[in-house]
């Protein structure tokens, strides 16, 4: 029978399966941070047990962390617990661990694949959402609740069922100055928010075959904001030469015995779906989130739309709700939305590739003076490192954008980078929902180099009008 890369990826992990389907999985690969691993790891101590293959874990501490100097460490004595704890946690059971002042740290879904932690074939789990990140290399990845971490750690499996197998098809060459995050925006602009619940997403067609892993970990890392919790790219050369090299990648005879393994990690021609989305990269242009809600987006020619010509009375409220909270006119045109702050950064983009892009959009050029402020917040240290010797940091800092240490950051305002009440932000991070930057926080999702050209102009703007 053909088999999906899902099916793959699922039947290889099969410990045990029921007759309703429940399944044990066995899972490769544990990723720990600070934010669901406290009670996991108090309920492992209260049961006395111990870590079942502690090899498999790598843990690192990113959303409460600062972005700027951590010498004096952490102020907000809640971000401070939750980080001493993990630091206790990991050192007690001996955890590999990338603590806030090692060069390796950073935000655990791009120090996972970074590292060569994220393998090809892998079933990966962390507990958070954005896990979806490392289907990028052909993996299972998703998501998973604090006492499922607790389970991962005391099993090393994990019970699960198995969702229905979704393919988003993009084809065609992508239009200058669109990019990975306009495709997964317009994908969920299209299916909806809810439009995956139920299903793991592959990913392919030609488009995604020719995005390089970071464009195709940006296009996974938001499969959950499609509502499915995993999203996959089929492994080709390309995930094979990023892997090869890393700390964690194997060597020697375990490489090549590795490569002939990766190499069926692919839909068989002919597997059945039950679901099939096509999208015409040709017709991607830059998108803009509207809304509080990553469905709520349009591209960057378009308006915000007009509730009174929404026919579906739920939506209509919700568009309602969303335009008082956003404080936006309906048939307002996108590109005369005037910004307060600017954030690059998030595991949905913080990769070198997203540093680079929106360097060369700012490069000569000075933020605008109704921009308050302009974060860039690398992914992580090495991410930093590598941007610092392209001299990446002296482009951002001659810009007026601030130069940060890595961590998830105004992504999700855990630590001290916020929006205040009523700031309007140009964003590429993942989650527009209402607070979601800071309390009364305005928030509007776009790629890199968009949210760079709207730092430079004040308000959002066609970046394929600047090349
Ligand atoms: C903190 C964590 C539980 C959460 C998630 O799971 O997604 C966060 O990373 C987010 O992006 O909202």
């Amino acid at each position: 029978m053909m088999k999906t890369l899902y099916d793959k990826l699922w039947e290889s992990h099969v410990v045990r399966a029921e007759e309703d389907g429940t399944t044990i999985l066995y899972i490769d690969r544990h990723l720990v941070h600070e934010v669901t691993s406290p009670q996991a790891f108090d309920g492992l101590r209260a049961a006395g047990r111990a870590p079942w293959r502690v090899s498999a874990n790598l843990a690192v501490a990113d959303h409460n962390v600062p972005t700027t100097d951590r010498a004096d460490g952490i102020a907000d004595p809640v971000s401070r617990l939750q980080v001493e704890t993990l630091d206790r946690n990991a050192k007690a059971y001996g955890l590999t661990y990338f603590n806030m002042n090692d060069k390796r740290q950073g935000i655990v879904h791009v120090i996972g694949p970074e590292q060569g932690a994220t393998l090809p074939g892998m079933t990966v789990v962390c507990g958070d959402s954005h896990t979806s990140t490392h289907g990028a290399f052909g993996c299972l990845a998703h998501g998973i609740g604090t006492s499922e971490v607790e389970h991962v750690l005391a099993t090393q499996t994990l019970l699960a069922k198995k969702s229905k197998a979704m393919l988003v098809q993009v084809d065609g060459a992508l239009p200058a100055g669109i990019t990975a995050k306009d495709i997964v925006l317009a994908v969920i602009g299209k299916i909806g928010t809810a439009g995956g619940n139920g299903y793991a997403i592959e990913f392919g067609g030609s488009t995604i075959r020719a995005l390089s892993m970071e464009g195709r970990m940006t296009v996974c890392n938001m499969a959950i904001e499609a509502g499915a919790r995993a999203g996959m790219v089929a492994v080709d050369d390309t995930t094979i030469n990023y892997v090869k090299g890393r700390p964690f990648s194997p060597v020697g005879p375990h490489w090549d015995r590795a490569v002939d393994y990766w190499r069926i990690l692919h839909s068989d021609p002919g597997a059945r779906f039950d679901l099939v989305v096509g999208l015409n990269a040709a017709e991607i242009k830059p998108q803009v989130t509207w809304g509080t809600s990553p469905e709520m987006v349009t591209s960057i020619d378009g308006r915000v739309p007009d509730p009174d010509l929404e026919k579906d009375a739920v939506k209509r409220d919700a568009m309602e709700k969303a335009l008082v909270y956003m404080a936006l006119t309906p048939n307002t045109p996108i590109a005369d939305i005037r910004i307060d702050k600017v954030f690059i950064g998030s595991c949905t983009n913080s990769r070198i590739e997203d540093l680079r892009a929106a360097a060369e959009v700012v490069r000569g050029k000075h933020r605008a003076s109704n921009v308050k402020l302009a974060l860039v917040v690398p992914g992580s240290g090495l991410v930093k490192d590598q941007a610092e010797r392209e001299g990446l940091d002296r482009i951002f800092k001659d810009a007026g954008f601030e130069w940060r240490e890595p961590g998830c950051s105004m992504c999700l305002a855990m630590n001290a980078d916020r929006l205040e009440p009523g700031e309007r932000c140009a964003s590429t991070s993942n989650r527009n929902f209402e607070g979601r930057q800071g309390q009364g926080g305005r928030t509007h999702l776009v790629s890199p180099a968009m949210a760079a050209a709207a730092g430079i102009a004040g308000h959002f703007v066609d970046i394929r009008t600047l090349r």
